[in-house]
C-alpha cells in the first residue's frame, strides 16, 4: 500500500475497496482528485474515461502499486489482489503451467494451475512456452495466473485491448463466465464503453480527476451488444465522455 496513503481499517460488513479523498499527482499536476468510492464485495464494475483521465493511476493506487507516486487520502483493499494488464506479463523462459503458479506454494498449487489453466480453455498447453501462444491465449493463460491465487478483487487494465474483435469477444464470455464461478469484486479498466455495458453491471466514468458518472447497468446476463434497451446506457455513459451525435 502507499505509504502516503493512511489505511483504512476494514469492518466485515464494509465493501471490498473503499476510497476517501484519495489524490495523486504528478510533477505537480493532480490526476486523482480526491476520490471518494466504494467497491462492495462481488461487484463487476467497469471504469471508463479519456486516454490520460487517470484510470491506470487509480488501478494502480487500488493495487498498492504506487508507491513513488505523490498523493493523498485513505485507501483499504483486501489483501488477496491479482492485476491484469493489457499483454500477458508472462514469462518468456517459463512454461505456461509455471507461469501460473509463480509466486504460489504449497501441495495443491499445481492441481489448481491445471485446473485454472482447463477453466480459461488451455488444458493441454501447460508445458507450452509463452511465445507458442496468440494474443488470446496468452491473455488466457494471465487470467488462469490471476484466479489459481483465488483473488477477492481482480484488476484489469484493457486485459483485452490488444485483442482482435473477435478474440475480444469471446474473452468477454469467458471474463463472465470466470467472475459468476468465482464471484470476486472486479474493476475493468476499458476505453470501450461496449465493453464496459455487456460486462459491467456498474460503469464509473473518471473526468477532471473525480468519478463523473456512477451508472448502474440494470439488464441480466448474458447481454447482446445489439440489445436495444442497453442503447440508453450507452449514450448516457457517451454524453459523460462528450461524445455527442455529431463526434459518433
Ligand atoms: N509515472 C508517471 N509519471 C508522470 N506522469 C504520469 C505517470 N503515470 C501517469 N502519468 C500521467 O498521469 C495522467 C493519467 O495517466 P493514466 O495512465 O492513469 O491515464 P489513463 O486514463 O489510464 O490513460 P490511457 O487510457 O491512455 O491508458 C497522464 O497525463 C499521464 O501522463
Amino acid at each position: 500500500m502507499a505509504t502516503h496513503t493512511e489505511q483504512l481499517t476494514p469492518l466485515r460488513t464494509e465493501p471490498t475497496v473503499q476510497l476517501r479523498g484519495l489524490t495523486r499527482s504528478f510533477d505537480g499536476r493532480t490526476v486523482l482528485d480526491g476520490i471518494d468510492l466504494d467497491l462492495p464485495a462481488g461487484q463487476f464494475t467497469a471504469l471508463l474515461g479519456h486516454s490520460g483521465s487517470g484510470k491506470s493511476t487509480l488501478l494502480r493506487a487500488i493495487a498498492g502499486l504506487d508507491h513513488s507516486v505523490t498523493g493523498s487520502g485513505r485507501l483499504s483493499a483486501p489483501e488477496r489482489v491479482s492485476v491484469v494488464f493489457q499483454d500477458s506479463r508472462l514469462l518468456p523462459w517459463r512454461r505456461v503451467l509455471d507461469n501460473v503458479l509463480l509466486g504460489t506454494d504449497g501441495r495443491e498449487a499445481e492441481g489448481k494451475g491445471r485446473s485454472a489453466l482447463a477453466e480459461v480453455g488451455l488444458a493441454g498447453r501447460e508445458r507450452a512456452w509463452p511465445n507458442e501462444l496468440s494474443g488470446g491465449e496468452a491473455q488466457r493463460a494471465a487470467l488462469a495466473r490471476s484466479l489459481v491465487r483465488e483473488p477477492e478483487l481482480l484488476l484489469a487494465d484493457e486485459p483485452f485491448g490488444a485483442l482482435d474483435a473477435l478474440t475480444r469477444i469471446r474473452m468477454h464470455v469467458l471474463l463472465r463466465e470466470l467472475w459468476e464461478r468465482h464471484r470476486p469484486s472486479v474493476l475493468l479498466v476499458t476505453h470501450d464503453v461496449d465493453e464496459a455495458i455487456v460486462l459491467a453491471d456498474r460503469v464509473l466514468v473518471l473526468d477532471q480527476g473525480r468519478i463523473g458518472l456512477d451508472l448502474t447497468i440494470d439488464r441480466p446476463h448474458p447481454r447482446s451488444y445489439r440489445d436495444p434497451l442497453l442503447g440508453e446506457y450507452r449514450e448516457r455513459l457517451l454524453a459523460a465522455l462528450g461524445v455527442t451525435e455529431d463526434h459518433k
